[in-house]
């Protein structure tokens, strides 16, 4: 079984490794190590050719009356480190800036227990690519990788959070996650020399006015007691200074706690559009994605259960959470098989996606004993 030391030897090791969405092929054959390296007389290993970073580890029961799914992320983001860590990422560029080498360490640990500790019930280990863009989950569940034996009745999920104290369980009934929708505005003008407007249609401009009435559609179109985000976090137009610009794009990201409240923000933000491509007589081109970002909704049956045991947990400090405006493709997995998705405590000053997240490694093994004996205990039931 994996000690505390080997955990964190591990997650170090994957937090040097981080690779995009689809492209985590160093971090798939460190798993796959890993997982070979333990006690193999109950586990079943699959890896798919349709998705071939993923990895699905089937742990035999002695007498399964179901089959539990537990699921862990494993890429990382666009981000340069700057934590100054002696263990940062050696690939530049990329960072595990939102903690998915702490997920994949716990799902390891729990993992090496059951290896040696035969459980009842059968227990799906799934190693999911693509968490932070290109719908992972979404893509596993459509290339049919939870089919016969591999289908789980019930899935479990976490997400590091660094608000909470380090190895704090966190959750909630409901909604835990908003679901969110990818935003991609083209807007194609005319361009033309900076001194002769007349003659060109300016994209600048236009995209100016689009971005300022988008900043009305959370204050004036929906009900202030429920809440969306339309977040524009990037702008690209033009070449240089005085070179009108024919085109520019904008890429943003719209989260709510509902799906009505998504595709309300969606049809807005569709109207806005049409409305600056008619006033400015231009093409604007709105490209919108939800793909398998669905909100988290938290089984009520299964999360009654997981509350409960964790409020009841000698060891586990157990915090009940509102409901966040992250997105999880684990949405999209829960609303195929029921579930829960919870937060684990990771103590840090730094936000997710930031350069600086350094999550406080101590959380690894208590999220490895809540969850484990979380497992256990739903396994005698
Ligand atoms: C936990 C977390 O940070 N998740 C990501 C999910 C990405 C959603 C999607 N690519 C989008 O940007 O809409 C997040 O940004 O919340």
């Amino acid at each position: 079984m994996l000690s505390e030391s080997d955990l964190i030897a591990i997650r170090r090791h994957l937090h040097q490794i981080p690779e995009l969405a689809l492209q985590e092929t160093e971090t798939h054959q460190f798993l796959l190590e890993t997982v070979k390296k333990m006690e193999q007389k109950f586990l079943e290993i699959r890896n798919s050719e349709e998705l071939p970073t993923a990895m699905m580890v089937l742990v035999h029961g002695f007498d399964p009356q179901r089959t539990i799914g537990y699921r862990t992320d494993i890429d990382a983001l666009p981000v340069e480190e700057q934590t100054g860590l002696p263990y940062s990422s050696k690939h530049p560029g990329v960072m595990h800036a939102c903690g998915h080498d702490i997920h994949m360490t716990v799902a390891l640990g729990v993992l090496s227990y059951f290896s040696e500790h035969q459980p009842k019930d059968n227990l799906l280990f799934f190693f999911q690519p693509a968490e932070e863009s290109e719908s992972g989950g979404k893509q596993s569940y459509e290339l049919g990788l939870f089919h016969g034996r591999w289908r789980p009745d019930e899935f479990y999920g976490l997400h590091d959070n660094p608000d909470l104290p380090a190895g704090a369980i966190g959750c909630r009934m409901g909604t835990l996650f908003a679901g969110t929708t990818e935003v991609n505005i083209d807007l194609n003008g005319k361009g033309g020399h900076a001194a002769y407007p007349q003659d060109a249609n300016d994209t600048v401009v236009a995209a100016a006015m689009l971005i300022s009435q988008v900043q009305t559609v959370i204050s004036r179109s929906i009900d202030p007691i429920q809440s969306g985000v339309i977040t524009l976090g990037k702008i690209d137009g033009g070449t240089i200074r005085n070179v009108i610009a024919g085109h520019t794009r904008i890429e943003g990201t719209i989260r709510g706690l509902t799906q009505k409240m998504i595709e309300t923000i969606d049809q807005r933000l569709k109207d806005i559009c049409e409305g600056i491509g008619r006033s400015y007589n231009m093409d604007v081109h709105l490209e919108l994605n939800q793909g398998g970002y669905w909100p988290v909704e938290n089984n009520p049956q299964l999360t009654k259960r997981f509350i409960s045991y964790m409020q009841s947990a000698p060891n586990v400090n157990f915090v009940e959470t509102a409901p966040a405006m992250t997105g999880e493709d684990f949405g999209f997995l829960l609303a195929k098989f029921p579930g829960t998705m919870f937060w684990l405590g990771v103590d840090d000053d730094s936000q997710l996606h930031s350069a600086t997240l350094t999550p406080k490694e101590e959380a690894i093994q208590q999220g490895v004993d809540a969850i484990t004996g979380f497992l256990e205990y739903r396994m005698t039931e």
